[in-house]
């Protein structure tokens, strides 16, 4: 993945409605511009690395990319799940993104079970990679810094 670490940023828009949010896995989506955007060579699949909404705290991620198989979704998308519990929705904010890691491709599942399962299981390897000291540089990048400082237009 010669493309990785990948920074990018985007407002949070509305997905599917599928609730992933029931399901204990809520993933704020990015606009279709963001994912056009993408390099060609950041192949679709799981992925893992940091998120912070607006200014907020630095927090693992895991983001995936693609058609979703087991939705048969026509239009691609980038929907990342944040490792932190929010006290609410945050549709509307920029969410910035630094993708550090390839966990697998997207895969179709017999069941929603184990679709869920399959899941849980990339957010336990996310967590343990992200604490390797290579992945744990990204999350001081200076990219995450720019977002926290404030907008000014002073003198
Ligand atoms: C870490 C992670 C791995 C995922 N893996 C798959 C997968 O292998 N196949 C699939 O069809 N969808 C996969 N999904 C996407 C879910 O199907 C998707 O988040 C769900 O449809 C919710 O969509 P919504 O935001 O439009 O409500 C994955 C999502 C995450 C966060
Ligand atoms: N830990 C989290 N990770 C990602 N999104 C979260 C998290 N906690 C709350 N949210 C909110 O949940 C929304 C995503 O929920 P989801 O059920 O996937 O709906 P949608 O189909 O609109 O993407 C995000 O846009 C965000 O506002
Ligand atoms: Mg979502």
């Amino acid at each position: 993945m010669r493309h990785l670490p990948y920074f990018c940023r985007g407002q949070v828009v509305r997905g599917f409605g599928r609730g992933s949010k029931q399901l204990g896995i809520p993933t704020a989506n990015f606009p279709e511009q963001v994912v056009d955007n993408l390099p060609a060579d950041i192949s679709t699949g799981i992925y893992y690395g940091w998120a912070s909404v607006g200014s907020g705290d630095v927090h693992k991620m895991v983001v995936s990319i693609g058609w979703n198989p087991y939705y048969k979704n026509t239009k691609k998308s980038m929907e990342t799940h944040i490792m932190h519990t929010f006290k609410e929705d945050f549709y509307g904010e920029i969410l910035n993104v630094a993708i550090v890691g390839y966990l697998r491709p997207e895969k179709n599942f017999d069941s929603l079970e184990s679709l869920i399962s399959a899941i849980q299981g990339d957010i336990e390897e996310a967590k343990k990679q992200l604490d390797l000291p290579e992945h744990l540089k990204v999350k001081e990048d200076n990219f995450f810094q720019v977002s926290k400082s404030k907008i000014m237009n002073g003198h």
